[in-house]
């Protein structure tokens, strides 16, 4: 028994070890962190980092934000690996513009991963190769400027009627106690009514939409606990565990609350209530996904590609323009004179104190500017990951100069992934990197193309205008008739405000830290 027991250890031993050494060869021998659970495994994700030795070492799912704060990547390079000896995969993390270049403008040899894909099934996000075309050809005819004046459309109408149902034009100062509950809430709604003609009044957001759960709850779950989806075998879901229970209701409520608007949709195509092309540009990215299964033919979607790409549309399409909106807006309340800087431009673009038109969007630049330089401070997506479709031979850059030093050759198979944190909070890249400075987009001397907030090449965000749309309607409005503040102590700098609270985390769905903000009316009532 202790014999079969001993062997047991030292086959489990053996097996790791070969794992470590096998770890080690994928990503070249790069220097970095070695660890016993990968930096973006599930196992690490679900558990904490306070196993603090060296032998048990979880980077943790915050990796990249913990390696900024501690200083970023020890070395002269821009690039480490993290290998695990227990779980997850040997990762290979690069923090400069070059080297991300060399990843993200090559599809054919650096191409997504497929992990993704296990959450929610194959979507135009999470293909590799020929099925990517096929899914983009399907949805990037909706990304039209039809699309942008609809979304204009709704941002107006969502944000009066916000401020209507919310009583605030009855109200001198306002105090909102979570900032981003409200973004999200606010990013939800137009993305389900400009992508999926899905109305929920601001008063009846929390309305069920199958068993028993609202959607934007759903969301939140399905995002927070994503690792407990990916590491739970189905036969648990049966086990009375809460955590595991609420994972499921959530995927299971959004699965049957999609395939109820999927079924609805198709019936509509049928009677031809709705065509490809309606004027209003309405339903256009649902239209396109669904006939795209009911028209088949070459660019055809099976029934789960179109749960998929339905699923990835509302995802994509809110918490990331949540999560910057949060972002920008606290730094607003937060930095005075870049507000005023802001509230400048408004008055001079809506002299007459109107509503903005879809015209005045792109002469915004100030608010642009602002958008822009929050998403480099705290991008919504913190890391780009590619997959090496063959070995190929990467050039490694000095963290001073920029200048390749030398070569690594990573096999077919290795995870590279693109460190955004890193890469925007660079000092080649952009110097002074901690402080919030929008006219620093107006100076040549930076490198611009490294900012990756919509990732960049043939993958980069199909919904960058969407969102850019959505969330200048909502700052014009918003800053137009109100001063938003934050609650900072006397004697706190800005600046160390800003370290203390705006702290943030992958995982967490709003990133950030629960922020409150208050907002005073310009004019007295
Ligand atoms: C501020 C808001 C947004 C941010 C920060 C953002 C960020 C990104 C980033 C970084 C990527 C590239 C991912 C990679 O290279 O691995 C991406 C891709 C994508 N985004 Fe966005 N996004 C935003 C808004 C939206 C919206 C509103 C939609 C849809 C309505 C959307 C749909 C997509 C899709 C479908 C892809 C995959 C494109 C492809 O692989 O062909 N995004 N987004």
């Amino acid at each position: 028994m202790l014999d079969a027991l001993l062997a047991a250890v030292a086959l489990f031993a053996l097996s790791r070890l070969y794992k470590f050494w096998s770890g080690l060869k994928t990503v070249g021998y790069t220097p970095g962190i070695r660890c016993a659970l990968g930096a973006r495994s599930n196992l690490g994700a679900l558990f904490g980092t306070n196993l603090d030795s060296t032998l048990f070492y979880n980077p943790g799912s915050n990796f990249v934000w913990s390696v900024l704060r501690a200083g970023g990547f020890k070395g002269d390079t821009d690039i480490i690996s993290v290998v695990p000896w227990l779980q997850g995969d040997p990762i290979v993390f690069v923090s400069s513009m070059e080297m991300m270049q060399q990843i993200l403008g090559y599809a054919d040899t650096w191409d997504k991963e497929l992990a993704g894909i296990r959450l929610f099934g194959a979507n135009v996000a999470m293909v590799q190769k020929e099925p990517w075309k096929r899914h983009r050809r399907v949805v990037s005819p909706a990304f039209s400027k039809k699309l942008y004046t609809l979304v204009y459309e709704e941002s107006m109408r969502t944000f009066r009627e916000m401020v209507d149902v919310e009583g605030w034009d009855k109200k001198q100062s306002v105090t909102i106690p979570v900032i981003s509950d409200w973004t999200t809430k606010f990013t939800l709604s137009i993305i389900a009514s400009c992508a999926f003609d899905f109305h929920s009044p601001w008063s009846d957001s929390n309305a069920k939409v199958g068993q028993g759960l609202p959607l934007g709850k759903c969301l939140k779950v399905a995002i927070e606990d994503a690792p407990v989806r990916l590491v739970v075998p189905e036969w648990a879901y049966f086990l009375p565990i809460k955590a595991i229970k609420r994972v499921d209701l959530a995927f299971s409520t959004l699965f049957s609350f999609m395939r109820t608007q999927v079924a609805l949709r198709r019936e509509k195509i049928a009677s031809e209530d709705v065509t490809g092309d309606n004027t209003q540009g309405r339903n256009t990215i649902f239209n396109n996904i669904v006939r795209a299964n009911v028209d088949g033919g070459k660019f055809a979607f099976d029934e789960d590609e179109v749960i998929a790409n339905t699923f990835i549309m509302l995802f994509a399409g809110h918490e990331t323009t949540s999560r910057a909106l949060n972002a920008m807006l606290t730094l607003l309340a937060l930095y005075d004179e870049e507000q005023d800087k802001v509230y400048q431009e408004i008055q001079r673009i809506l002299p007459d104190g109107r509503d903005p038109t879809f015209e005045d969007l792109e002469s915004f630049i100030q608010i642009r500017k602002c958008i822009q330089e929050a998403m480099r401070l705290y991008p919504s997506i913190t890391m780009l990951a590619r997959e090496a479709m063959h070995d190929t031979q990467l050039n490694v850059t000095n963290k001073a100069t920029g200048d390749v030093t030398h070569s690594v050759v990573l096999k077919q198979g290795t995870r590279i992934v693109c460190n955004v944190v890193g890469i925007h909070h660079n000092p080649r890249h952009f110097p002074d990197p901690e402080a919030f400075k929008p006219s620093r987009w107006d100076d040549e001397s930076i490198d611009a193309d490294a900012f990756a907030g919509f990732g960049q090449g043939p993958r980069a965000c199909i919904g960058r205008k969407f969102s850019l749309a959505e969330m200048t309607c909502f700052t014009a409005m918003l800053l137009r008739d109100w001063r938003v503040e934050v609650d900072r102590p006397e004697g706190e700098s800005p600046q160390e405000w800003q370290r203390r609270v705006m702290t943030d985390t992958i995982s967490g769905l709003r990133g950030l830290g629960p922020i409150s903000v208050r907002l005073t009316k310009r004019k007295p009532m």
